[in-house]
């Protein structure tokens, strides 16, 4: 399948500000005349922000607005200045986003042909394409499974292959969406690490607290709203002790 581009509204490629992070001016969403999210206003630059919060309390939508998955019903969400709801293609370019549930995100029958499939839709040389996918299974261990079935690779595997496809985009910023709920202990560890080593900056919505060691910052997201916000050592135990 190819994807055909469509243009934007506003057209031409927008001038971005790079550097200027996620900014989110009192943001609300609601399904149908359900609220979800509700006077949400903050900035991330951190490189390793964390989203932590009960079931249904929105976190998953939280993370979608970061990279217009979702857009806003009230305010607006702004990427390096880039509005996701005008700009939505440059935004995605600039945010990578993994799912909690690889097979959500792999359309490629075989690991290779998935690896390429992001480049490929951005315009990228054919060249370069073939030293991303190249690098990419390297880096994660998937180089003898190339040619393989994506849907035949074992959970932690796939894990892999998502996010290895993100990154072939090369986008600035990652946001992981529970990228370790699925995934047996040794993988957690694992996909763990690999978040550890990348370079991007990284938004990552997880129950596993411990993934938040070493973070910079930690939202603690509550009945839709951003009830506590500071460095892991202040927000996790605070979490931990409402929870109880
Ligand atoms: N597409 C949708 N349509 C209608 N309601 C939705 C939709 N997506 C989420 N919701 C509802 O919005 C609320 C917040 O969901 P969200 O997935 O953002 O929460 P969450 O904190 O990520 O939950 P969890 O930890 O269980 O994944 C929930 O009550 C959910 O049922």
């Amino acid at each position: 399948m190819r994807w055909r581009r469509r243009p934007e509204a506003g057209a031409e490629e927008p001038a971005a500000t790079p550097g200027a992070g996620i900014d989110l001016r009192d943001v609300g969403h609601e399904y149908g005349d359900r609220t979800v999210l509700s006077g949400v206003s903050l900035t991330l630059t951190e490189r390793r922000v964390g989203v932590i919060g009960a079931n249904g309390s929105g976190k998953s939508t939280f993370a979608r607005l970061l990279n217009g998955l979702v857009v806003p019903t009230s305010g607006s969400v702004l990427v390096d200045g880039l509005d996701t709801r005008t700009q939505v293609r440059a935004v995605r370019r600039r945010v990578g986003f993994v799912f909690q549930d690889p097979d959500a995100q792999i359309v490629h029958p075989t690991v290779a042909e998935d690896l390429a499939f992001g480049p490929q839709n951005q315009g990228v040389p054919a060249e370069e394409i073939a030293r991303r996918v190249e690098e990419m299974l390297d880096r994660y261990g998937l180089a003898g499974h190339r040619d393989h079935p994506a849907h035949l690779l074992s959970g932690g595997q796939k894990q892999l292959l998502a996010i290895a496809g993100v990154l072939a985009m090369r986008p600035q910023r990652i946001v992981f969406d529970e990228p370790t709920t699925l995934l047996d202990l040794a993988n957690t560890r694992r996909v763990a690490r690999v978040i550890d080593e990348l370079e991007q900056d990284v938004v990552v919505v997880t129950h596993h607290l411990d993934l938040l060691a070493g973070f910079d910052r930690v939202l603690v997201v509550e009945d839709g709203r951003v009830a506590a916000d500071g460095t892991p050592a202040e927000t996790v135990p605070w979490y931990v002790a409402r929870m109880d």
